[in-house]
């Protein structure tokens, strides 16, 4: 190995989250891409397959098979859906490899949370978690919030993707005691690419388009994940309603959250606040008062944009959260995660300006 050269698998490369982070890879001085593993498009070149990337990745995509995963890595990512990461996560940590799961198999500590976000995801079958002695030492993947746990883990759960957004938006106001944690609304929107590369009914152009489809109403899984990271980072039981709509784009989420302030208190404070708690942070943009773009403002980046609004009527905070689903709310925060766990800078490979329009 060259010096600080490290070596990452991607398992799952030829989903839209393996290739979010292959895109990124590809202007990374510290990391090389030694293999890239699938299920069904196996022993072709990736850009054939992803044709923009023709020149840039050519490699050939390996099949998944079980003494292949770990090979020649440092740390593998696994790309793929639910219950694939933890059938092999235990051996990867045993051989000293780091591992990163996007799904939801390693985003929670507790058994019983992973099984209330089991039971609201569809597929899931209310099937047992094949490695829960693992959920402890697992460390949920948002840096903005456990950045000194992620550089010591071995093993992260990436963040789901409405779960980042709003989390990040609520975090300082929660955590400050201003809000009502049990008042909490989330109304989120998110293009189709949420939902992963493989066509359905609900993503068929003549479907979506046209339309804002409501889904999992008060019932999705991000609303659990999110209201137990909260409760956790604010130290008071959250209780959130979220209603999730899909709509007619490839991709970007904007969240609007409404939540009731425990007293009076001025928009300038509450900008104050939030100033205080991101302003370094390198991917959150707390937005000047009466501006919010929506999400087109952070396409292609790993940009999570905040706005603040009071509405001193009813004495409610608004919070608008956009971030690009398949960046923030996927394989850019996995690689701020791959940066932390391999001790190089942050921000190395992901500082994208977003592309407009
Ligand atoms: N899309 C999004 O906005 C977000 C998604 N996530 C999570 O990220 C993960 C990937 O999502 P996404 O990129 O959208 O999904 P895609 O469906 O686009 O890609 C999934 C990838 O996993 C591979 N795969 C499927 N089953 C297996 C298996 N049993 N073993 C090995 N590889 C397998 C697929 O290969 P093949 O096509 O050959 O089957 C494909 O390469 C999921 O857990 C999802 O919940 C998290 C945040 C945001
Ligand atoms: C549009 C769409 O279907 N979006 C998906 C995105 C969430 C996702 O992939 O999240 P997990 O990683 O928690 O499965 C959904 O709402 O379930």
């Amino acid at each position: 190995m060259q010096q600080n050269l490290y070596r990452i698998q991607i398992v799952g490369a030829t989903g839209y989250g393996g290739l979010g982070l292959i895109e990124q890879l590809m202007r990374h001085p510290n990391i090389e891409l030694t293999s890239l593993l699938a299920k069904t498009d196996t022993g072709m070149q990736l850009s054939k397959i992803f044709p923009h990337l023709t020149g840039f990745c050519d490699h050939i995509v390996g099949e998944v098979q079980d003494e292949r995963i770990g090979e020649n890595a440092d740390l593998v990512v696994f790309a793929t859906p639910d219950r694939v990461a933890m059938n092999y996560a235990a051996s990867l940590i045993q051989r000293g490899i780091k591992v990163i799961d996007y799904s939801g198999d390693f985003r929670f500590s507790d058994l019983a949370v992973y099984d209330r976000y089991a039971a609201r995801k569809p597929g899931m079958g209310g099937k047992p978690h094949q490695a829960p002695e693992l959920l402890k030492q697992s460390v949920y993947g948002v840096p903005e919030l456990f950045r000194e746990k992620i550089q010591n883990a071995s093993l992260v759960g990436n963040p789901g993707c409405f779960a980042i957004a709003i989390e990040l938006a609520l975090a300082p106001a929660l955590r400050s005691g201003i809000l009502n944690p049990q008042s909490i609304i989330v109304d989120g929107k998110t293009g189709t690419s949420g939902g992963g590369k493989k066509p359905s009914t609900v993503n068929h152009f003549s479907e979506q388009s046209e339309n804002v489809l409501p889904y999992r109403v008060a019932n999705h899984q991000h609303g659990t994940e999110a209201e137990g990271v909260l409760t956790h980072v604010s130290g008071s039981p959250v209780g959130i309603t979220f209603v999730p709509h899909q709509i007619p784009t490839s991709r970007g989420i904007e969240c609007a959250i409404f939540g009731q302030l425990n007293r009076e208190i001025s928009l300038e404070k509450i900008q104050e606040l939030y100033h205080e708690s991101y302003s370094h942070e390198p991917f959150v943009r707390v937005l000047p008062p009466g501006v919010a773009p929506g999400p087109k403002a952070v396409r292609g980046s790993n940009l999570c944009d905040i706005s603040l609004f009071v509405d001193q009527a009813n004495n409610r905070l608004v919070i608008i959260s956009s971030i690009d689903n398949l960046l923030k709310g996927q394989a850019g925060t996995a690689l701020q995660n791959i940066n932390l766990m391999l001790g190089l800078e942050e921000t190395t490979g992901i500082n994208r300006v977003p592309l407009y329009p």
